[in-house]
């Protein structure tokens, strides 16, 4: 079980207006540690009534919430980041247990969550407006912005407890309220954020979270008009119905989805480098981020010895439970992901691939796989177009920087890509012409709260984090003031 300083950060309600309730029907949902596959607890099977009820409350709240001044809601949020970071090891080892990552990698993702809600709580201060040269005598013409309203928050279990605060962050700093619905998989880390927006003073109704049928929760999530606001991030395909279900109320729409991120490998790279950046770019949280590696495309002139040194790199790596010392690959969340490992692997080697590290289920049993190199790796296999989500590295050659970047831009996603170059006229080359919302150039690890994160293409719409971040929850009035004399 868990042993947290805190036991009070152990939450197995929702979080609604101010409250810890349970579903209306008493139904619950089971919470497991991927690891061992032990019961870690329950939380309710909530659904569209008590989602309405939820909605009603950010509702009920935003008009104190949107009056207060930024610098007021700021204060606040401030008082959450300080919580977050002062109860550090007990979010982090929730989140190890609920998700599988190494702790060292769930303490680093609450330190990247808190950076959320430190930097949104300082940009509360500078939502700036416009005033505009009036285009007729006697009038003045202002732009100013303002909350956009209720959001909804949807949201994944690989980063439980980041991709909750980088919504919620800026939405509370503009003047909007928050319903979260996390993954189902990892709700403890949602509930222990709410656990302490409370002991902050966030305001019952500005911030709620509602676990249980996803479905009927989406359903009501999107339907509602009351929610302004949908921000996703999850598989392109919910991404997709989130989208059409909100059509019909013509909400505001932020969808971070799904990636097929090339590494590019040119031949006058700094190996040790781009060695140590297709580790962190692939491995991390053991392949499933959006913005992990997916491909690795690598100039035919260096291409052995770099799959040598990247699959003695690979075969050295951890394989182990989040909480054992030293881990540095944990579990797949399911087995569904570890089919779906397997089932690439499959193809790849039935189209003659071949394995050069790892290849199969880890000797620790259950969804534990090895870190996986494949070499000779060609277009027609399917982990060219689909995204692994897994500790596979799969090695395509290529001859040009021309092939490169066709090869690269050959997919319908377009979130993050990386690619290691020294020489600067390439670097701009291909900076310029990659068709990716991020592109790393000489660096394998790139998000931080400072910077615009987010695709095109099929991997969504809208930014988070830095200045462009809070843009997604403010809407733009523009004033015009006549009878102004001469
Ligand atoms: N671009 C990005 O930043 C990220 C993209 N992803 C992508 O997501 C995928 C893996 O994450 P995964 O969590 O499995 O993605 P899913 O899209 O299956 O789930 C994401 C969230 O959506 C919820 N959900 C699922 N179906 C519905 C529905 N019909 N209506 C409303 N909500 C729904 C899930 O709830 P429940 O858990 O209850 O099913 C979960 O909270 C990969 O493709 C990955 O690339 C993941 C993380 C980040
Ligand atoms: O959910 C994800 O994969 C994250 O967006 C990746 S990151 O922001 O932690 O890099």
């Amino acid at each position: 079980m868990l042993n947290l300083n805190d036991a009070a950060l152990f939450r197995q309600q929702c979080y609604i207006d101010g409250a810890w309730r349970d579903a209306d029907g008493g139904g619950t949902q089971r919470v497991a540690n991927p690891s061992t596959g032990a019961a870690l607890g329950t939380t309710p099977r909530m659904g569209a009534a008590e989602t309405r009820r939820a909605i009603a409350a950010a509702e009920a709240a935003w008009p104190a919430w949107r009056a207060k001044t930024a610098k007021e809601r700021a204060a606040i949020l401030r008082t959450w980041y300080e919580l977050m970071l002062a109860h550090q090891e007990d979010l982090a080892a929730l989140l190890t247990a609920e998700q599988g990552k190494p702790l060292a990698e769930a303490r680093g993702e609450i330190l990247y969550g808190a950076s959320f809600i430190e930097w949104f709580a300082e940009e509360a201060k500078r939502i700036y407006g416009d005033t505009i040269p009036q285009p007729a005598a006697g009038r003045r013409l202002v732009v100013v912005k303002q909350p956009v309203g209720v959001v909804a928050a949807i949201t994944p279990w690989n980063f439980p407890n980041a991709m909750i605060t980088r919504k919620a962050g800026p939405a509370l700093a503009a003047g909007c309220t928050v319903v979260v619905k996390p993954a189902s998989q990892t709700p403890y880390s949602a509930l222990a954020l709410a656990e302490l927006a409370a002991r902050a003073g966030i305001p019952r109704g500005v911030f709620n979270v509602v676990t249980g049928a996803a479905g009927a929760i989406g359903g009501e999530l999107t339907a509602n008009p009351a929610v302004r606001k949908l921000s996703f991030t999850g598989s392109t395909e919910i991404g997709r119905e989130l989208m059409a279900q909100s059509a019909a109320t013509v909400k505001k729409i932020s969808l971070e989805l799904g990636g097929n991120a090339p590494f590019i490998v040119f031949d006058d790279a700094d190996l040790d480098a781009a060695v140590a950046g297709a580790i962190a770019s692939k491995y991390r949280n053991t392949g499933q981020t959006c913005v992990c590696t997916n491909r690795l495309l690598v100039q035919a002139g260096i291409y052995d010895e770099f799959a040598r040194r990247l699959a003695e790199a690979v075969s050295g790596l951890k394989v182990a439970d989040g909480f054992e010392p030293g881990s540095q690959q944990g579990p797949l969340i399911d087995e569904a992901a570890v089919a779906k490992v397997e089932a690439h692997i499959g193809d790849a080697v039935a189209k003659g691939a071949r394995i050069v590290a790892g290849g199969k289920r880890h000797a620790l049993g259950g969804t534990f796989f090895e870190p996986t190199v494949l070499a000779d790796v060609t277009p027609e296999m399917a982990v060219a177009r689909e995204e692994t989500f897994g500790p596979v590295a799969p090695l395509f050659r290529f001859d040009t920087e021309e092939e490169a970047i066709r090869l690269a831009n050959d997919t319908e996603f377009g979130l993050a890509s990386y690619f290691y170059s020294r020489d600067i006229g390439r670097v701009w080359r291909v900076a310029e012409a990659l068709e990716y919302g991020m592109v790393g150039i000489n660096e394998g690890l790139i998000s931080t709260e400072v910077a615009p994160f987010g695709g095109i293409k099929q991997s969504g719409l809208g930014r988070e984090g830095s200045k462009y971040g809070i843009e997604e929850y403010l809407e733009v009035k523009y004033l015009c003031m006549g009878g102004i004399g001469a």
